[in-house]
């Protein structure tokens, strides 16, 4: 296993990253450094914090058989179980959970493999769009949560990886887009209908943003629609999930209930916030060292 000190390395070089934009007023990583980030520096060192610690907790020696998922925060989880070596890694298997991560894993040499084959998987690490309290899920800004669920449901451990920003009390706090749905494209008028008939007058198609006239188009050949509902739907995100999975034509909701063993939120100031399933919340400070935390 990589020893903590990589941890420390990945801090100096994050520092080190901060130190080149020296117009910034503050530097939440470390106020003693004057010369100071952009706030997307911090958020991509929160990102980074929160996926080497989740790896370092979770893909152990035994698992063989591991699930990555999608999304920004995900290269890094990718970054680290490299880091294990190649000892380790030769017998694993890595199953992706769309075309990004298929691309992470064949361009880190690592063994390609697919759910059909490997039906349990020992641990899937994926990121989010939101996390509650309850660790329930907003998922699919990245239109991958069809498979992202089935992986999710086929490993024994899934653990969630995401920046501060993700953390929230209730879903649809800070993602604003609304719940995302893979729909099968022929269906999509009506369940627009139905889903504002539901309580989200505000669900739409979404839309391809560039390069590319109409709807996104799903890894699974599916469009996706967004649905906004208000905080009383949300506070009770399973029973919402229940709702919408009932209308004929949904392939997949984006809301993930009950289903995460841990959630790694990299913070603001460098460190990393664990909410676990049994309600315990951990800090963990990433410069010291896994027995003195
Ligand atoms: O659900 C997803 C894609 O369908 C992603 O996991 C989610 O959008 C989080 O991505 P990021 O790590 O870039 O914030």
């Amino acid at each position: 296993m990589p020893s903590p000190a990589l941890l420390n390395l990945d801090r100096e070089y994050v520092l080190a990253i901060h130190s080149a934009f020296p117009d910034f007023e503050h530097n939440p990583v470390n106020p003693n450094v004057k010369a100071v980030a952009p706030v997307l520096s911090t958020v991509e060192a929160a990102k980074r914090f929160a996926a080497f610690t989740a790896v370092d907790r979770h893909v152990l020696q035994q698992h063989k058989i591991i699930g990555i998922g999608s999304g920004s925060t995900v290269p890094y989880v990718v970054e680290r179980i490299v880091a294990q070596g190649e000892d380790l890694n030769r017998d694993r298997v890595f199953i992706p959970t769309g075309f990004q991560s298929k691309e992470l894993i064949v361009k880190a040499n690592l063994r390609l493999g697919d759910v059909d084959q490997y039906p349990t998987i020992d641990v899937t690490i994926d990121g989010a769009d939101e996390v509650d309290h309850d660790l329930n899920c907003i998922k699919g800004g990245g239109a991958c949560h069809l498979r992202e669920k089935v992986l999710a449901e086929a490993a024994e451990t899934w653990v969630i990886v995401a920046d501060y920003r993700k953390n929230s009390q209730v879903l649809g706090t800070t993602y604003k887009a609304g719940v995302p749905i893979e729909v099968a494209p022929f269906a999509y008028a009506k369940l627009l209908q139905n889903l504002h008939r539901l309580g989200s007058p505000g669900a739409v198609l979404r839309m391809a943003q560039t390069s590319k006239a109409g709807p996104i188009v799903t890894d699974n050949g599916n469009f996706v629609i967004d649905a906004p509902f208000d905080e009383e739907w949300m506070k009770e995100p399973h029973d919402l999930l229940t709702k919408i999975k009932m209308l004929t034509g949904v392939v997949e909701v984006g809301l993930f209930c009950g289903m995460a063993e841990a959630a790694y939120f990299g913070t603001a100031d460098g460190n990393v916030t664990i909410k676990w399933r049994d309600g315990r919340v951990e800090k963990v400070d990433v410069d010291k060292p896994a027995s003195k935390q």
